[in-house]
């Protein structure tokens, strides 16, 4: 077989063509099985393509669209949707996730029967599907699933059933289904899970549930194993989905399910957030002023849904609302083109996930040295991930585990029109580079409020008492399920 037929054939698989002409036997009859006399199921280049005559008369009777791509009879399913596949009983059954519309995925199967005489073939055919399937991610995930029932509007258990669990079975998981039945009660669950029994804990909620998972596990005596072992994967089911937004690049249930399936563990910095005698884990944003007001004083318009943050916004923006307070910040990175230098490093880093925890040389002062840092520049909002909402990225630069919270701060007294202009800019994906945004990557930070008897703090979307609170930020302490395994789904800004 030659470089040239290998890449112009589609149906040949480069990463093996070599290997199989090298130990002399034919890669087509590796490659292709033919099941049955009309059919056969070949491992493509990214996709396993499936020639079956039945299809045709499939689809002249059947015409509900499930099919990605290919013709009357040849079908091809990309290896990421590929869940299972296996010989049971003279049956290859192939497990995968069809597309039922743009933002919904459903567990299929596809059925051949096989002759005595080809298991052995089929065996090792399987064995090398599901190698492309899963690439480097872990097969038979074992899962808790918590589902908060009052996430959003209500959805979330509804959508458990139809798109979580039946792509979790179609993937051969192992993994059992709690409904919480109050706030807290996922603390408690993390904190007494069994490590060793499972990979990951799946919340079927909103942003709220994952961080209960994160503080859970971060009270836990083995708290640093267990915020290593056990990823947190998040279904989106909730009204504030950020989580997996960043890290499966999508607000669908169900491709999120799958995006969790097929996910690589990727270390994710975590924040402690000291308040008095209380400490906090926050994995995904904490803002005071008009960010934390815009979304938790806007509670009894819920109704609106994503608007009411919009709406919340531009009433305090008209009013001109001002929020004082003393801050204090461990900068890191202070200029917009060493941090796109950096992002841009960090997008060629593929350095194991074991690299990507704690920091090799601590400095003196370093946040996660020492209980804080209190030096630097007045901020007004700051985060971890890049969304912090569906729609609005606020931190372009940020990456999962560079050991950097991402602070964002615009002058209080800018236009209203510039200040509109930069809420533009955040929805057009342009927010970092408007020319009075402030962009730095830091490592603690201190907010004293003053002149205020009352306000709002939210860490990770959550309430949290109206007081001084300091934060220092942990390199890769937590564990998540991503695409790449180490940057965002969000685009960057280079
Ligand atoms: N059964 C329950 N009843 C009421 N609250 C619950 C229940 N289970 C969990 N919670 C709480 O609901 C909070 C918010 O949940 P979640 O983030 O899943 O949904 P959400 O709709 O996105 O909420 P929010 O908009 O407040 O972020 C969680 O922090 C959790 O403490």
């Amino acid at each position: 077989m030659t470089t040239t037929m290998a890449t112009d054939n589609p149906f040949v698989d480069p990463a093996t063509s070599f290997e199989e002409a090298g130990r002399g036997s034919s890669f087509a009859i590796d490659a292709t099985l033919a099941v049955g006399r009309n059919a056969s199921l070949t491992l493509g280049t990214d996709s396993l393509i499936v020639l079956d005559e039945a299809f045709e008369k499939r689809d002249r009777t059947n015409c509900c669209g499930l099919w990605p791509s290919g013709t009357a009879n040849t079908r091809a399913i990309p290896f990421y949707n590929v869940l299972w596949a296996e010989l049971k009983d003279s049956e290859l059954t192939i497990h995968y996730a069809s597309l039922a519309s743009k933002t919904r995925v459903a567990a299929a199967t596809l059925k051949y029967p096989i002759e005595y005489q080809m298991v052995e073939l089929v065996n090792k055919w399987i064995i090398r599907l599901l190698d492309r399937a899963y690439g480097q991610s872990q097969k038979k995930k074992r899962a808790k699933v918590l589902v908060n029932p009052h996430s959003g509007k209500g959805s979330a258990e509804k959508w458990y059933y139809r798109d979580v669990e039946p792509l979790l079975k179609a993937a051969q998981c192992t993994f059992d289904m709690v409904k919480t039945r109050h706030g807290g009660e996922a603390v408690g669950i993390s904190e007494r899970l069994d490590i060793e029994a499972y990979d990951m804990v799946a919340a079927c909620s909103g942003d709220g549930l994952a961080h209960e998972i994160f503080n859970g596990l971060g009270k836990r005596p083995d708290a640093k194993k267990a915020l290593a072992k056990i990823a947190v994967a998040h279904i989106p089911c909730g009204s504030g989905n950020a989580m997996s937004c960043n890290l499966s690049g999508t607000g669908s249930p169900s491709l999120a399910t799958l995006a969790s399936i097929k996910g690589l563990p990727t270390p994710l910095d975590l924040i402690s957030i000291t308040q008095g005698e209380t400490r906090t884990l926050s994995f995904l944003s904490q803002s005071v002023g008009i960010v934390a007001e815009s979304d938790l004083a806007t509670e009894h318009l819920r109704w609106m849904g994503q608007q009411r943050f919009t709406y919340g916004f531009l009433i305090r923006l008209l009013g001109k609302t001002v929020y004082p307070c003393d801050i204090a910040i461990k900068v890191a990175i202070d200029d917009k083109p060493s941090i796109r230098e950096h992002y841009k490093k960090e997008k060629t880093n593929f350095e194991p996930a074991s690299e990507r925890r704690g920091y090799k040389y601590l400095l003196d002062d370093d946040a996660s040295a020492t209980s804080g840092n209190e030096e630097g520049l007045p901020p007004l909002r700051y985060g971890t991930m890049a969304y912090m909402a569906t729609d609005a990225n606020f931190f372009a630069a940020a990456l999962p585990n560079d050991g950097y919270m991402d602070l964002v701060c615009v002058n209080g007294d800018i236009s209203r029109l510039a200040a509109m202009n930069m809420m533009f800019a955040v929805e057009n994906g342009k927010f970092f580079d408007v020319p009075g945004v402030w962009y730095r990557k830091i490592l603690g930070y201190r907010i004293i409020p003053k002149d205020q008897d009352d306000g709002y703090i939210s860490i990770d979307g959550e309430r949290v008492p109206f007081a001084p609170f300091q934060a220092e930020v942990h390199r890769g302490l937590g564990t998540v399920l991503s695409k790449s395994g180490h940057m965002y789904e969000a685009k960057g800004p280079i």
